[in-house]
This record gives C-alpha cells, sequence and structure tokens, in this order.
C-alpha cells in the first residue's frame, strides 16, 4: 500500500481470512478505510459481508491476515480500549432481560466507566444526546421488547452513539425499516460521520441508499474482494453481474446524479408503453 495511503487509513484490512470450523467464508482480504470516511460493504448473500465485519469488530479472530485501527492491531487491543475505538449495530441485536430503552442506551457508557464506577454528568450527557440524535427520548421509559423494528434499530444505533466511538460498524442498519425510517437512519448516520468525523463503515443490501451515502464501497463475492471504489466505478452493470449474477441497468438518479440499480426481469419482462 503506498505511504500517503496508509497514512490516512483508520482502518486496515490486512490479507483476512476466515472460517467457521472447516468452512472456509473470507480469503485474503484486503481493504482499508480512510479517516472520517463513510465506506459501505455491498456483496450478494452468503459473501462473507457480516463476517468482514466480526473480524474487524474483533468478534472473530481470522485465521490469517490482521486488522489495524489506526496503525495498532486490534488483537493486541483491551477489550474497554477496543470499545472505544469501535462501536458495532450487529444485525438481529438480541436484547435478553426486558430493559428500557435508557437502560439500553447508558449500556453503551460501560466502557468508559471503572470497575463499580457510577456514571458521572460526562456519561448522562452522552446518553442524552445519543437518545436526542436518534430521537428515542420520547421512548426512554418503553420496554425495548415492545418496540416496533424501526424503534429497536434506533436505540441499539443510540447505544452505540452514546458510546461515543471513532469509528461505527453497521451490520444492515435499514433491515426491517420502511422508506421513511431508511432514510431517516441513513440521514442520521450521515450527519454523525460529517459533523462528528465518525468514521463509518455499514453493510448494505440496498445498492440505491449505498450509492447515496456512501463515499466508497467494497464489493464481496464468494469471500474474495471484488472490487473497491466510489459508486460509480463499483456499481457497474459487469461488475453487479459478475458478483450477483443480475441483470441490471444502471441510470443516474435525476436529482443527486448518483448511479441507481435497476433489476432487469429475465424472461417475465413487461414493457410498458
Ligand atoms: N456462525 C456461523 N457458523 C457457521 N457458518 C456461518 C456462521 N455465520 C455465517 N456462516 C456462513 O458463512 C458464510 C458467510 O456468511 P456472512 O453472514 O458473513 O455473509 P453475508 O454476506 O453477511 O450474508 P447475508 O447477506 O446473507 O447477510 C455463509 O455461507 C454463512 O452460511
Amino acid at each position: 500500500m503506498p505511504r500517503s495511503e496508509t497514512a490516512q487509513a483508520h482502518i486496515q484490512v490486512l490479507g483476512v481470512s476466515c472460517a467457521y470450523g472447516a468452512h472456509p467464508v473470507l480469503a485474503g482480504v484486503t481493504l482499508q478505510v480512510r479517516r472520517g470516511e463513510f465506506a459501505g460493504i455491498v456483496g450478494p448473500n452468503g459473501s462473507g459481508k457480516t463476517t468482514l465485519l466480526r473480524a474487524i469488530a474483533r468478534v472473530l479472530a481470522p485465521t490469517a491476515g490482521s486488522v489495524l485501527v489506526d496503525g495498532r492491531d486490534v488483537a493486541r487491543l483491551g477489550a474497554r480500549a477496543l470499545a472505544r475505538e469501535i462501536g458495532a449495530v450487529a444485525q438481529d441485536t438480541a436484547v435478553p432481560f426486558d430493559f428500557t430503552v435508557e437502560e439500553i442506551v447508558q449500556m453503551g457508557r460501560l466502557p468508559h466507566l471503572g470497575p463499580l464506577q457510577a456514571e458521572g454528568p460526562r456519561d448522562r450527557q452522552a446518553v442524552e444526546r445519543a437518545l436526542a440524535l436518534t430521537r428515542t427520548d420520547a421512548l426512554r421509559d418503553r420496554p425495548v421488547t415492545g418496540l416496533s423494528g424501526g424503534e429497536r434499530q434506533r436505540v441499539l444505533l443510540a447505544r452505540a452513539l452514546a458510546q461515543e466511538p471513532r469509528i461505527l460498524l453497521l451490520d444492515e442498519p435499514t433491515a426491517h425499516l420502511d422508506v421513511g425510517h431508511q432514510v431517516e437512519v441513513m440521514d442520521l448516520i450521515w450527519r454523525l460521520n460529517r459533523t462528528a468525523g465518525v468514521t463509518v463503515l455499514a453493510v448494505l443490501h440496498d445498492l440505491n441508499l449505498a450509492a447515496q451515502y456512501c463515499d466508497r464501497l467494497f464489493l464481496l463475492s464468494g469471500g474474495r474482494l471484488l472490487a473497491a471504489g466510489t459508486p460509480a466505478e463499483v456499481l457497474t452493470e459487469t461488475w453487479i453481474r459478475t458478483a450477483y449474477g443480475a441483470h441490471t441497468v444502471i441510470v443516474r438518479h435525476p436529482r443527486t446524479g448518483c448511479p441507481q440499480v435497476l433489476p432487469l426481469a429475465g424472461d417475465a419482462v413487461r414493457v410498458v408503453g
């Protein structure tokens, strides 16, 4: 990697391979996420997107390669130091007990507290800010098990924000959300990225949302990095056909000019007008 590239790297994934038991899932993935950028991971089902996030968050140890955050190997960071660097919102996170929304968000402060240390004004301020930013303050006394999918997603994001990490890893942050809530959550993440300088790496299934919000995309296929670059460089008909086996037409968004992917049906094509 050229020196100027590594200088601005916030996350470096260096030749990372991962396996579940004897089943290899990622094969020698190398990529870097620049400080302050909004990056997306896209690719077909089972291509290894979640596994890559798990390796970066150190939930899963790679069988080969390493992950560096700010040039430091995450394998050597203590758990609390890592939690102050990286906040993660996993897919379909289960909440085992009936905590209230406020209690869940307060859990985001745990990496900042010493053993048996009570939360102080600084912690309460971070929790209030996270509740306000995600518009979950009105839900604060509600049990988290009684929330809709969209509300729950915002609460889990609030917990990650209360942690005040410098990197946010998000696994399909818009899954189960209607189009209004999709835009609301993506706008929120975008504001955090642009105004608070949080580096974002998000797995996104919706290629059109990915194209609108991400500075750069990483396209995974079969556990390998197939393409990396701006949305216009990655979301081409050829790359999409190679990765997903789908025929598409790429058009420009009429307002923003960013690429938008239109699936092209096979035999069932219906031409109107
Ligand atoms: N805990 C696990 N144990 C065994 N195999 C797993 C486990 N988690 C994932 N896999 C397998 O690893 C491969 C990659 O899974 P991964 O969840 O990383 O893909 P993905 O690209 O995020 O998929 P999706 O888009 O469907 O969420 C798949 O074949 C999956 O079945």
